[in-house]
């Protein structure tokens, strides 16, 4: 059964929670050059700059004011911004630049994504930034074994080289090999669970990057669990020194102290969290359990949710049986440019993408990318299309979270997004940062207004008709027929073999499904 996004509501209600009510106005901050955010190391900003930046967008301005300098993270930040407007950039900078002074290497900050594609993406990031304050940056995504995962983010303990040393101290060595994780829920629990020195000890800022999906997914209860984990934290790290006097021991991580109720007098660190998402969910019970501290709230328009500035929506009214042949009319249109063409289902992606394949001459290249797949297919896959190989995606929501294609122009909802948050993060793979772009919907006549009404949750979405030519749709019918007939005998032959090997791939996914201009 599909799950309910979340709570939608109507588009101005008021948060329940009182510090939803008074956010942090994102859209007050013009953007600022990089050579003139306040407090900014040097050599970060020569790193930024490296990355082709020149000015800081408004969300990432807001974010370093918010979390730099006095009273720096003294409360836990949430961020409520479009997609594309940057939200990567704003959590990682001002993380690099606090832990850029760090004495001792040990876990410091841990970012926690939904998808490997999605963590791989962020860890570029930091991986521009962290290295020239000398930060290590690690990841746990399960791009590779477990063993080399290990033997990337810890070490073995070197005792030896401690021989006269307290005890103690050998055990509070820290053995992690990066300052900072990206990491996946699994393979996040499977080292928390399995991976010998892997510790969550010394933790000072927890990042849930697209929140509102972390939150839906329960992953094997990986986020009460890293809480857990760090509340534990200074519970006895206290040392004596020779008269018995309490001491603190060099590693452990300050955060804050005698800020929060209980906390007072007491050396606890405290970790900080910064939550994200284009679509951030403001519902009382989901939000409780990230146990944000003092939440600070940085919010980006008037309406709950928010369309990127330079994003152009169209709908296409269409009958169902029509709908193939007009989508093959408008990626023609549309030839040119990367497109991503979303639909509700990984059956129909495939049913889909084999459809086309029986229209020959086609003249743009098109692939399917579903979950079905194999991990390797799909990565080719997407490879293949951020080099401009493939100029048509068809695939799933799997693609619609956080991914980032330089020069995606379209994109297309072929079957209509059931959510206002669907159509957000998918419609938000184009127009990103500061970038044009279009997202066209089919909809069959009796989803009109259910479609218009969804529209309305969100600012700045309005939405014209688009149509294509009749005579176009035309010229495609003689061979719609005979591809239908071959369609219906291909996924036939599919379901035989599938059901004869037992194999839970239909073979039609393994095959190298681009075809040819
Ligand atoms: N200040 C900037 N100037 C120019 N480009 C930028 C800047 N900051 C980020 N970008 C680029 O903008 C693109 C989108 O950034 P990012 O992926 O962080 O957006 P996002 O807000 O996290 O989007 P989503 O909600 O979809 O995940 C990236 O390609 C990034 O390199």
């Amino acid at each position: 059964m599909v799950r309910k996004e979340d709570e939608e509501g109507p588009a101005d209600r008021v948060p329940h929670l009182p510090w939803m009510r008074h956010p942090v106005d994102i859209d007050a901050f013009p953007g600022c050059p990089v050579a003139q955010l306040p407090r900014l190391d040097p050599r970060l900003a020569a790193a930024v700059q490296r990355m082709g930046i020149e000015s800081f967008f408004p969300v990432q301005e807001a974010a370093w004011v918010e979390t730099i300098g006095p009273g720096a993270f003294e409360r836990d930040v949430c961020i409520n911004s479009p997609t594309g407007s940057g939200k990567t950039l704003a959590y990682a900078l001002p993380i690099v630049q606090m832990l850029s002074t760090r004495k001792v290497r040990c876990l410091r900050a841990l970012v926690v994504l939904p998808t490997r594609d999605l963590a791989l993406q962020v860890k570029e990031v930091f991986d521009a930034i962290a290295p020239v304050v000398g930060l290590s940056v690690g990841s746990a995504v399960g791009q590779s074994s477990i063993a080399d995962e290990v033997s990337n983010l810890v070490r073995k303990p070197k005792q030896e080289l401690y021989p006269t040393i307290d005890e103690e101290y050998v055990k509070m060595e820290p053995l992690t090999k990066v300052d900072i994780l990206v990491a996946t829920p699994g393979r996040l629990m499977d080292h928390i669970n399995m991976t010998n020195g892997f510790s969550l000890e010394h933790l000072q800022y927890l990042v849930i990057d697209e929140t509102d999906r972390m939150l839906r997914e329960a992953y094997q209860s990986w986020l009460p669990t890293v809480i857990e984990l760090t509340h534990s934290i200074g519970q006895d790290h206290s040392w004596h020194d020779t008269d018995g006097k309490t001491l603190l021991h060099p590693l452990t991580t300050i955060r804050r102290s005698g800020v929060e109720r209980g906390f007072k007098g007491k050396c606890y660190p405290r970790l900080s969290k910064i939550v994200l998402s284009a679509t951030l969910t403001q519902d009382p019970s989901k939000l409780s359990q990230l146990e944000l501290h003092h939440p600070l709230l940085l919010n980006s328009g008037k309406k709950r949710y928010r369309i990127p500035t330079k994003l152009e929506s169209y709908k296409l009214i269409c009958k169902s049986n029509l709908k193939p042949l007009s989508l093959i009319v408008l990626l023609q249109e549309l030839q040119g440019h990367k497109c991503l063409v979303f639909t509700s289902s990984v059956e129909s992606s495939h049913r889909l993408s084999t459809l086309l394949e029986f229209f020959e001459d086609l003249p743009f290249k098109f692939s399917e990318y579903s979950r079905l797949q194999r991990e390797s297919t799909r990565r080719k896959t997407l490879e293949a299309f951020k080099e401009g190989e493939i100029d048509v995606l068809i695939g799933t929501d799997r693609m619609a979270r956080g991914i980032h294609i330089d020069g995606l122009r379209y994109v297309i909802n072929y079957d209509m997004p059931p959510y206002v948050k669907t159509y957000i993060h998918r419609a938000g793979r184009t127009a990103r940062a500061g970038e044009s772009g279009s997202c066209f919907t089919f909809l069959r006549k009796h989803e009109v207004k259910t479609f218009d009404k969804m529209l309305k949750k969100a600012d700045n979405a309005s939405c014209s008709l688009h149509s294509v030519p009749e005579e176009s749709i035309e010229t495609l019918r003689p061979v719609f027929s005979s591809a239908l007939k071959k369609l219906e005998e291909s996924l036939e032959s599919e379901a035989a073999k599938k059901s004869n090997s037992g194999d839970k791939i239909p073979s039609g996914s393994k095959r190298k499904r681009t075809n040819q201009k």
